[in-house]
């Protein structure tokens, strides 16, 4: 059967990312139609964010009992497997997308079930279980479709059945040992994740750990794998891969073979844009060229965000480019916006150049705002770093023997912080502060008066304004 519906927004993808498109156009007096071809929620939802980081809370949880005396004595067994898995399945809703459906319900937005593909300017069409309906939008195309895994010609690994991270989040039995192939965060998260729940874990990287995190951050993170009893090959490149019906074998250019039984790859992620029809509008498949409220340059009538964007591959940042997209169409619709919108107005995304948090859950963990020393200078800024180990009476009280490391990048000629760094234990909490006094350019003179609460890790602020000079 073939149907054809006219609507004023068609978004494609329904994960965290085009949820909230939809739901921001809807708001503001739109219809949207909401295309989904899996499971409402997306990535994040069921095979990313939430099952990683549930995987990995119950060993936090439990070394940080560890790290207090008197709350040490009361921890005699170890983590309970079962236990941790029917956690992450309650985070996964059991792969069961019936209250998001609901949400989607709820919010006004239309969902169709179905594979979308582009045919012409403003046109879509669904492949659904009961035929083709053929969307027209009177206003704008959104792809939210998200990303795919990266995967690299490594001799070998063509043809086998090894994990990729939906694999590994959504697994039901702790395998004995397991080779990690790639050191990002995806990588590092799930190598911390299964030490902990008792695999034998070797990572293999061919460049050095979560290479775009400073240094000493990223030292604090190795230590902690490695006490977890993770080997690591960094820097190394992989020369081949085998299976033999049991385990996998994979050979390292210094002949060194890791032996496993199970490998998960883990390689970096590209946007999802394959099998859209963009060719046939004369648009390439690699990534998009985009303005700051998402929209094609070349096709005003068409917008990318999230990981199909391609700019800055997190939920927060994609949800942000969602609601910033969905304000611009609007503005446009009514007449109210014409062309780019300046930055840092309603319409411009522009947190994602200067102002990403990200965090990297691991124990500990490193938060990190805005840019990294190395990529300010790369801009042409004239910065200055301040940094210290993270040594406050909040951070001794936290846990016994805490170790952590905290860094502010100065714009010297603004004198306003443009990157902050933390690593250590529980760090992520302290993250948002640091976000606030980036995206709202707070000079530090008036940051000199934003007193953290004694004793909590947030003293390291004020150690940092200190050894910066105020
Ligand atoms: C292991 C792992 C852990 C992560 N942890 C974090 C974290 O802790 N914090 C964080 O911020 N980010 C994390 N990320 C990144 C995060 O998962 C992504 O940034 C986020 O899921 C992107 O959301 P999205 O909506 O753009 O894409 P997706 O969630 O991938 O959604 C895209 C949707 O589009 C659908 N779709 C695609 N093509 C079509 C089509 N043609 N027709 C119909 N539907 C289609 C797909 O089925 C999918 O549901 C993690 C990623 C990984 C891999
Ligand atoms: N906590 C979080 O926010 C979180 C967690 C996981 C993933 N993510 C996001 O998901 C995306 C994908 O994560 P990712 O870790 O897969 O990607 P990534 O790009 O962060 O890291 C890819 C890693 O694979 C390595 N690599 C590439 N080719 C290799 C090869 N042939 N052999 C060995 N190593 C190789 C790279 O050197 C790099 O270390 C990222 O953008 C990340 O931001 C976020």
């Amino acid at each position: 059967m073939s149907t054809e519906q006219s609507t004023d927004v068609v978004v494609i993808g329904a994960g965290a990312v085009g949820e909230n498109a939809a739901a921001r156009v809807v708001r503001g007096g739109l219809s949207a139609v909401l295309v989904e071809s899996e499971l409402v929620g997306g990535e994040c939802s069921y095979w990313a964010c939430m099952p990683s980081k549930a995987l990995l809370r119950s060993g936090t949880a439990l070394h940080a009992a560890r790290s207090v005396a008197g709350a040490r004595e009361a921890v005699t067994g170890a983590l309970d497997t079962q236990e941790v898995l029917a956690r992450r399945d309650s985070f996964t809703s059991h792969w069961d997308d019936s209250s998001q459906v609901d949400w989607v319900n709820a919010t006004g937005i239309t969902l169709l079930r179905g594979t979308a593909r582009l045919t012409g300017e403003r046109r879509v069409e669904v492949t659904t279980d009961d035929g083709v309906t053929t969307l027209t939008a009177r206003h704008a195309v959104v792809l939210a479709t998200g990303s795919v895994p990266s995967v690299p010609p490594i001799g070998g690994l063509e043809g086998l059945t090894y994990w990729g991270t939906r694999e590994a989040t959504s697994v039901k039995e702790i395998p004995e040992s397991l080779t990690v192939l790639g050191g990002g965060v995806a990588g590092t998260e799930l190598a911390q994740a299964y030490a902990r729940l008792g695999s034998k874990v070797t990572l293999v990287a061919r460049s050095a750990l979560l290479g775009s995190y400073p240094e000493p951050a990223v030292r604090l993170v190795q230590q902690g794998l490695e006490h977890d009893g993770v080997t690591l090959h960094l820097n190394t490149t992989t020369e081949s891969v085998a299976y033999d019906g049991g385990r996998f074998r994979v050979t390292l250019a210094s002949d060194t073979v890791v032996e496993s039984e199970k490998l998960l790859v883990a390689t970096g992620r590209r946007p999802a844009l394959a099998g859209l029809g963009l060719e046939g509008l004369g648009l390439e498949t690699r990534q998009l060229d985009t303005d700051e409220s998402g929209q094609v340059v070349t096709h005003p009538w068409l917008y990318a965000v999230g990981d199909a964007a391609g700019k800055v591959l997190l939920t927060h940042q994609g949800k942000y480019e969602a609601r910033i997209m969905g304000d611009a169409v609007i503005a446009r619709a009514n007449g109210t916006l014409n062309g780019s919108p300046p930055k840092w107005s309603a319409f411009a995304a522009t947190a994602d150049v200067y102002a990403v948090p990200q965090v990297v859950f691991t124990d500990p963990e490193i938060a990190m705002a805005g840019r990294t020393l190395e990529a300010a200078r790369k801009d042409g800024l004239n910065v200055s770093e301040t940094s210290l180990e993270l040594a406050v009476a909040g951070s001794s009280l936290h846990a016994d023997g805490y170790e952590g490391w905290a860094q502010m990048v100065v714009d010297e000629d603004r004198k306003v912080l443009v990157g902050v760094t933390f690593a250590g234990p529980d760090v992520a909490e302290l993250l948002h502060a640091a976000t606030i006094a980036i995206a709202g350019e707070v000079p530090l003179e008036r940051l000199w008066h934003a007193v953290p609460a004694y004793p909590t890790i947030s003293e390291v602020w004020l150690r940092l304004l200190e050894k910066y000079g105020l």
